[in-house]
């Protein structure tokens, strides 16, 4: 599949690292020069980040390539995303640019933060509005607005690179979530105009409270807890009243006088100009993964944690009988490195968890067993740490069934090195089935045991 990227700025960039690492291949047109070295940096960025998100690896990287002219980047693109500056009689030019070279089965999407489709495609574009967030390539959320089967197509091929389409039923300027935004940003203008707080106090307002419950619940359900026991209606009982009190300051915009300007510039760059903006980049990126992450661990995950672990699903590889197992393929995420500056010793026992994890699916111990009442617990592991692995670092680990006797199971893993298969660490764990009611050691169903012991026989045998 192929993407062209019309525009590489901040927004591009992050659409050519979201496509480009879920196996796309991605063409860029942008006429500034700059543009191949800004798309590189923030590649080193999502190469760092993104794949750290899954427990299992990305599909191979595409290939990129650069154009200088606007018809030979559309060539046989599936997707074509438009992301130049926010003028409408900018993106009508492109339009009318795109529509002459862009194959009639590609879709062609706009990454406009407010024009309605209606506007874009004011001169017979046939555009949808994709609206992605930023980073492009690790928030999942993007706002399909326009033609209903085009968007429907649309939501098919970006669920299938991890995002969240999010159908907006009308067009509307801003379409949803950046009416919040803008809503969030004019109160703050306020404040910072009216003296009340500085840029710093209003982010602080924000990351030490509500920005936390919002990553998880979203407004309504976190208000709904709110009300306590009595609920939504005793919260808007509540509340509501406040709406029509001086808690806002309504459509009332300030003038965005030089003064104004200079005393927002000031303060931002007193708060953060000691950092660069990749430095920031990677920050936000190390804390958007460790996050994410998190809300990926509580049942079937929650908000955007949800939204990964269903892409992970269709990202893990199919396990044949070879000798050795392949178990695990990954790569090492930001959060799994310690003060050292290396893969954590604790993290080695979840890789190698991990792959046995992936030994009692195949055997047929997957999560129907479990609910059934039975499973393995791991009684003893010995693990060898043999060299060091850090963040970004591609990994995996092959796995040979060792003892496959009645409730007795022993797997020997090895883990190595993607680059060039140089070996990490070692593990001999033994596990015991187990009655999940009892609590107690108990024989496997028949036909689990039979697949252990089968691979057990064809592991003693040796490597194919
Ligand atoms: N920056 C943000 O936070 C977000 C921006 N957006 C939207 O994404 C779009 C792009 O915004 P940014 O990436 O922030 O802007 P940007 O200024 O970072 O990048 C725009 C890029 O378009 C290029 N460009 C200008 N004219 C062009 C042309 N005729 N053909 C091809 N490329 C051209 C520029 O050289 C530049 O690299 C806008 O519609 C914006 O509303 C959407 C979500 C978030
Ligand atoms: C500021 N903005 C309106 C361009 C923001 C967006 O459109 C979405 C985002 O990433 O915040």
């Amino acid at each position: 599949m192929k993407a062209a990227i019309i525009g590489g700025g901040v927004i591009g960039g992050g659409w050519a690292a979201r496509f480009l690492l879920n196996g796309w291949d991605v063409a860029v047109f942008d006429p500034d020069p700059e543009a191949e070295r800004k798309i590189g940096e923030v590649l080193t960025n999502a190469r760092r980040a993104l794949p750290g998100l899954y427990e299992t690896a990305l599909p191979a990287e595409g290939q990129l390539t650069y154009h200088r002219d606007l018809a030979e980047a559309v060539t046989g693109a599936d997707w074509v995303q438009e992301s130049v500056p926010e003028r409408l009689e900018l993106k009508h030019k492109v339009f009318a640019d795109l529509i002459r070279h862009t194959p009639d089965t590609a879709i062609i999407g706009s990454s406009t933060s407010g024009f309605k489709p209606s506007e874009l495609n004011e001169n017979g574009a046939r555009a949808i509005v994709a609206h992605p967030f930023n980073p492009v390539y690790l928030l999942p959320l993007i706002e399909l607005v326009g033609d209903a089967d085009t968007c429907t197509r649309a939501a098919a091929i970006l669920s299938g690179i991890g995002m969240f389409p999010l159908k907006v039923r009308k067009e509307i300027d801003a379409h949803i979530a950046d009416r919040f935004l803008e809503a969030v940003w004019r109160e703050a203008l306020w404040l910072v105009k009216d003296g009340i707080a500085t840029t710093e106090e209003i982010d602080e307002a924000i990351r030490m409270g509500f920005g936390l419950r919002w990553a998880q619940m979203g407004l309504f359900e976190t208000y709904r807890v709110a009300g306590g026991e009595a609920g939504m209606k005793h919260f808007m009982a509540q509340f509501g009243p406040c709406l029509s009190w001086p808690w806002t300051k309504l459509m009332d915009v300030p003038e965005f006088t030089d003064e104004l300007v200079d005393l927002i510039a000031g303060q931002s760059d007193a708060q953060s100009g000691h950092m660069s903006i990749r430095e920031l980049e990677r920050l936000r990126d190390d804390n958007l993964v460790s996050m994410l992450r998190a809300l990926k661990t509580r049942g079937a995950g929650s908000g955007a944690g949800r939204v990964i672990r269903e892409h992970e699903v269709d990202l893990w590889p199919a396990m044949t009988d070879a000798v050795p197992l392949r178990t695990v393929t990954r790569d090492v995420p930001v959060d799994w490195t310690d003060y050292n500056g290396h893969m954590n010793e604790g993290r080695y026992g979840q890789v190698f968890s991990d792959a046995a994890d992936r030994i009692m699916i195949h055997v047929g111990a997957d999560a129907g067993y479990i609910a059934s009442g039975l499973s393995y617990f791991t009684a003893e592991t010995n693990i060898r740490y043999i060299d060091e692995c850090h963040a970004g670092d591609a990994v995996y680990v092959d796995t040979t069934v060792t003892l496959g006797e009645g409730k007795k199971l022993r797997l020997w893993h090895e883990m190595k090195r993607a680059i060039d298969g140089g070996l990490l660490a070692t593990c001999d764990q033994f596990l015991l089935h187990v009655d999940l009611i009892t609590r107690k050691s108990c024989p496997p169903r028949a036909d689990v045991e039979a697949r252990i012991e089968a691979l057990a026989a064809l592991h003693a045998k040796g490597a194919t």
